[in-house]
């Protein structure tokens, strides 16, 4: 296939055509050669259902086979390849084993495109100002372009829960503590020095790349000893004053149905993270605990209808015919540019 009618292609020029836009993309982050590819096309298909403005970066480690790149390239996806990232050498016990793999999320700071568009031999380099991130077990059901509207310099998450027995290791579960519901059981005054600080899931997020960040967290990772959460603790601690929570509609972490189902407006969510035990919509098999539930059930349907729906795929004739559009707009500015420096120069000359 062209390389220039895949969709990457495409995407990246339609970004770099749009103005400001071009300066703004999701990203998720792919790892190894399992089935969690399955997870970005339903991404990519979901954000494209939803109409979104903005490309999908897929940040992945060098063990995402040619085969996967190459099917996420056909969804149009903008496929990066990074370095992986290991936390100091250490003994900690993380919440699920392959979470050291997480630590290569980080990279999505330091990430930044080439464009180069063989057909108008253009080449730049694209770097983003503003992305949201989003795990590759997330699904998106409503436009959130918004989101990148929000003003800069915070770093923009949804509050987790502190509730699965993930979490047994910390005081505020021992305690029965949770910032979902603060008031239920409060936390201790005697302990109000251990208080935990608000605490987001990091399986989105928006936030604002950049390499000076990128190497400020480097510095600082190497130097901090790993914990159960992985990435997830860290970035809570380093952006700990940057920090503002966004609603619960832009990240429904599955527990919190059955933890604080008081907190979830189903037909309000927005953005579903299928990260509790055995919810994985693409080896759903429903023998896991809540995994019963005809909520949990509803939500993976509709994840599956989007993964399954063709006319989602971004298509050869769609991608052909868009990416003439581009070639004719190129040649109709660069046709006026031509122009309007020929007027220049016949008025200097008059
Ligand atoms: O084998 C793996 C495991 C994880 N991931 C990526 O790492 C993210 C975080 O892992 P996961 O979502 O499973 O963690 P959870 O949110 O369920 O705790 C995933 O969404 C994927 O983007 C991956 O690509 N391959
Ligand atoms: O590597 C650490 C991970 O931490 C988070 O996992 C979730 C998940 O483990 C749930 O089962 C817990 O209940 C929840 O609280 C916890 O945050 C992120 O979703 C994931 O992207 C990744 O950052
Ligand atoms: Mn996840």
């Amino acid at each position: 296939m062209d390389a220039w009618f895949t969709g990457e292609a495409f995407n990246t020029k339609m970004a770099s055509l749009n103005g400001g836009y071009s300066k703004r993309a999701y990203v998720t982050f792919l790892a190894g050669c399992g089935d969690y590819v399955k997870g970005v096309v339903g991404l990519a298909k979901g954000l494209r259902k939803v109409k979104s403005l903005y490309p999908l970066v897929v940040a992945v480690l060098t063990d995402v086979p040619h085969d996967h790149r190459l099917q996420l390239r056909n969804q149009g996806c903008i496929v990066r390849e990074i370095q992986p990232i290991n936390p100091p050498e250490n003994q900690v016990q993380f919440a699920m084993a392959y979470y050291v793999l997480n630590y290569s999320k980080l990279r999505i700071w330091e990430i930044a495109i080439e464009i180069f568009l063989p057909l108008v031999s253009m080449c730049s380099f694209e770097e983003y100002s503003k992305m949201v991130y989003l795990d590759a077990d997330i699904q998106v059901f409503d436009n959130i372009d918004h989101l990148f509207d929000m003003p800069d310099g915070y770093f923009y998450a949804v509050m987790d829960c502190f509730c699965e027995k993930t979490w047994s290791h910390t005081p505020q579960y021992k305690i029965g503590y949770c910032q979902q519901c603060p008031d239920k059981v409060c936390w201790p005054a005697e302990m109000e020095k251990q208080r935990p600080a608000l605490y987001f899931n990091a399986g989105m997020f928006v936030f604002e790349p950049s390499k000076l960040t990128f190497d400020s967290m480097m510095e600082t990772l190497m130097s901090t000893t790993p914990t159960p959460f992985a990435e997830q603790d860290f970035l809570n601690m380093y952006f700990q004053k940057m920090y503002k929570p966004i609603p619960l509609v832009y990240n429904l972490v599955l527990a919190m149905l059955w933890r604080h189902p008081e907190n979830v407006d189903l037909d309000g969510v927005k953005v579903v993270h299928y990260c509790a035990a055995g919810s994985k919509p693409w080896k759903f098999t429903g023998k896991e605990e809540n995994m019963e539930r005809e909520d949990i059930k509803k939500l993976v349907n509709k994840w599956c209808e989007i993964y399954n729906d063709e006319s989602l795929d971004l298509r050869l004739s769609q991608r052909k015919e868009e990416a003439e559009n581009i070639s004719q707009r190129i040649t109709n500015e660069s046709f006026a540019c031509s122009a309007c420096s020929l007027s220049n120069t016949v008025n200097t000359k008059s």
